[in-house]
């Protein structure tokens, strides 16, 4: 059976999704962009957003009895591959020398005008 999760302390779904799915110990996290639950408003910038995204993850990953260091697979998306870098520098942070398998995409553009998008799959601990 498919559970389907919507999360308190991130921000709203802004589409017919849900913020997470889960078959058996498996977790599917929609792609999250820097919306900030608070104010409900983008970060600005592609480093703030990152951040914003990086805890997104955090909180919608806890819920489902996980954490980052049990993600085995991201997707980044980005409107511009020059954001590269600095993505790498601000991602690698929230992991400790233990990275998932990642693919990283240039796309035209993303919903609500963001620089990036993150989504993940993780694994129950
Ligand atoms: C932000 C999204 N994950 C979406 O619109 O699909």
């Amino acid at each position: 059976e498919t559970i389907r999760v919507t999360h308190n302390g991130v921000p709203k779904p802004i589409g017919p999704y849900s913020h997470s799915t889960g078959y058996g110990n498996v977790i599917f996290v929609s792609g999250q962009i820097g919306i900030d639950q608070k104010t409900n408003m983008l970060k600005d910038g592609v480093e703030q957003q990152t951040v914003q995204i990086m805890e997104n993850l955090k909180t919608i990953l806890a819920d489902n009895q996980s954490d980052i260091e049990h993600i085995t697979k991201t997707t980044i998306f980005l409107t511009d591959m020059k954001y590269f870098e600095k993505v790498n520098e601000i991602y690698a942070k929230y992991f400790h020398g233990h990275f998932p398998a990642r693919t990283t995409i240039e796309v035209a553009s993303l919903p609500r005008n963001a620089n990036i998008e993150i989504e993940c799959i993780a694994v129950k601990r």
